[in-house]
């Protein structure tokens, strides 16, 4: 549905030029949640912008339904956009507007009669579970809330694709994942294409079924989503899953943290498992076959695209030649082991 082929673009500032995209390429399948990450000043923003034609790529065509964006005229490109919907970070909403007719304005601009645009905004509000709040200004709107009305009106004209720029990252997390839901619910429902620009690899981890990974304005890596968290090939998309993993060692483990062995401690491990190790149950196969006992004292696990990955912290208590061969066979489970101290 959307084929982006060797883009580049190039920036000139006072004189200098900013390459903000070098040959990227995409491929988004007809109704797929797909997702760029990438860091503050990677390219992110651009590249979505170059969908719409936003922003006019220096190089390489933009394939959206078949039909190569950058060969259209103005007044063809106008009308393609009315089936790329966008929605942003701040909303974008007129507070001057209510909520019905925030979501009616694109209707309006299309000169569609008056009782469509009613049913439609209605059935627009249903889908959003906003009919309450339909003759309520932005204004005493909660983010959340504003964020569903800014889906409703990129709705209107029953677009093809919808563009997600941080649609979420002004909003709490409990508040991010039921706009996640929606988007994901209206993917499944109206078989919408999205594609979706994040800083955070929890928006991609929950809704996304393909991400690719942008750094300096280069594709860097791009998979389905279970072969990303489950065998991440560069370092900045490891770093992106890792911090999706949240564990600290606790207090009363780090005061009596030792960094060498002495007789009497245990190693205290942070283990990370991919989604290649974790389908077997390898820490009761370990304490089993090296007469170890595993203290676990916090775990994480996670669950993406048909991918289990998750980290654990646990004192393994053995002998040392046992917990020596128990970290082993570990590791030959691509399991990655890493020793914290002794406790
Ligand atoms: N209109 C512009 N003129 C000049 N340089 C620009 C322009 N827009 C973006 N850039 C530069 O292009 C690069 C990529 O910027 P972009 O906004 O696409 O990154 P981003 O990944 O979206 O970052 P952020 O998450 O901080 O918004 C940056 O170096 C930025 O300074």
């Amino acid at each position: 549905m959307i084929r982006l082929e060797n883009i580049s673009k190039t920036f000139i500032h006072n004189k200098k030029s900013i390459v903000a995209l070098k040959n990227i390429n995409i491929n988004v399948p007809a109704g797929q949640i797909y997702g760029v990450i990438g860091k503050s000043g990677a390219g992110k923003s651009t590249l979505i912008r170059c969908v719409n034609l936003l922003e006019k790529p220096t190089s390489g065509s933009v394939f959206v339904d078949n039909q190569d964006l950058t060969q259209l005229s103005n007044r063809q490109l106008i009308h393609i956009r009315r089936k790329i919907s966008m929605i942003f970070q701040h909303f974008n909403l007129l507070s001057s507007r209510t909520v019905f007719d925030n979501i009616a304005l694109p209707l309006e601009l299309d000169r569609t009669p008056k009782a469509a645009i009613k049913t439609k905004v209605n059935q627009l509000l249903e889908l959003v579970g906003l009919t309450e709040k339909a003759n309520v200004y932005p204004a005493n709107l909660s983010g959340g809330q504003k964020q569903r009305v800014a889906i409703a009106r990129a709705l209107a004209n029953d677009p093809k694709v919808l563009l997600c720029d941080e649609a979420t990252s002004a909003l709490d997390p409990e508040t991010t994942r039921s706009i996640l839901d929606l988007l994901k619910s209206i993917n499944q429902k109206l078989g919408l294409t999205i594609l979706l620009i994040t800083h955070e690899m929890d928006v991609v981890k929950q809704i996304c079924d393909q991400v690719a990974v942008i750094s300096d304005g280069e594709l860097i890596e791009q998979a389905p989503i279970g072969e990303m968290f489950s065998n991440a090939k560069t370092d900045i998309a490891r770093q992106f899953i890792q911090s999706t993993l949240h564990l600290t060692i606790p207090q009363d483990y780090l005061q009596k943290l030792s960094i060498v062995p002495e007789e009497g401690l245990h190693p205290l491990l942070r283990l990370t498992f991919s989604g290649v190790s974790t389908d077997s149950p390898l820490l009761s196969q370990a304490a089993k076959e090296f007469n170890i006992d595993n203290n676990i004292i916090s775990a994480q696990m996670d669950y993406a695209g048909g991918v289990k990955f998750g980290i654990m912290l646990t004192e393994m208590i053995g002998s040392q030649l046992n917990t020596k061969n128990a970290i082993q066979f570990l590791q030959n489970n691509n399991t990655k082991v890493e020793v914290l101290g002794y406790v």
